[in-house]
């Protein structure tokens, strides 16, 4: 990655070996290695058996779980929160494994549509839930930097499994608490 980096540097008429770039190539590539750290990871080990028995059956919500991905068709950060909500049945998984796994997925190239769809059938297989709501809202730097322009647009989308899908009370729920 390190030789594709200096190739980038060059091809955009700058010259690799001056001083503060020499070392640049390995930089972005370690950061680059980083945000798509996803790649890497296990759910196994993300989970880390942080499951645990409970009778709850009422709704678990965690809130503006910030997340930073890459938007798979420029390669530019998308950037925002994440609500991720579940119904438990039987079990309920240790709280930071939530944004574990949003980060997960998170640390990919993604679109926000398939990101979304992703958290919510992953959460749904750990914890076999009655019904998970999944919703992201974020702003693309591919909108904002260049292309259209727009500094003021925020994408939503969101993914309803279960009960959150097939039962009105429940989303209707899950949207008064995040807002
Ligand atoms: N649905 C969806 N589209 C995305 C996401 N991230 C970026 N895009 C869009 O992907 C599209 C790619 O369109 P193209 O016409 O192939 O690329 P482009 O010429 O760079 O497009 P512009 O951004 O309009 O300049 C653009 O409309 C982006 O806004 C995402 O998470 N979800
Ligand atoms: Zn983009």
């Amino acid at each position: 990655m390190n030789e594709h980096y200096a190739q980038i540097i060059e091809a955009i008429g700058e010259d690799p070996q001056r001083p503060g770039l020499r070392d640049t190539p390995k930089r972005a590539a370690k950061a680059m290695q980083y945000l798509t750290q996803g790649y890497q990871q296990s759910l196994d080990e993300i989970v880390n058996d942080a499951i645990f028995p409970s009778d709850c059956s009422e709704m678990v919500l965690v809130k503006d779980i910030e997340l930073y991905s890459l938007c798979e068709h420029h390669l530019l950060p998308f950037i925002g929160k994440a609500h991720v909500a579940y119904i438990p049945n039987g079990k309920v998984l240790g709280l930071s494994k939530v944004a574990r796994i949003v980060d997960m997925f998170a640390r990919r190239l993604q679109i926000q549509e398939q990101l979304t769809v992703e958290i919510a059938e992953t959460l749904q297989d750990v914890t076999g839930a009655a019904g998970v709501g999944v919703i992201i809202e974020a702003k693309h730097m591919c909108m904002m930097m260049r292309g259209v322009e727009k500094q003021n647009s925020v994408m939503k989308t969101s993914a309803m499994l279960g009960s959150f899908r097939s039962q009105q009370a429940t989303r209707t729920e899950f949207l008064s608490l995040i807002r």
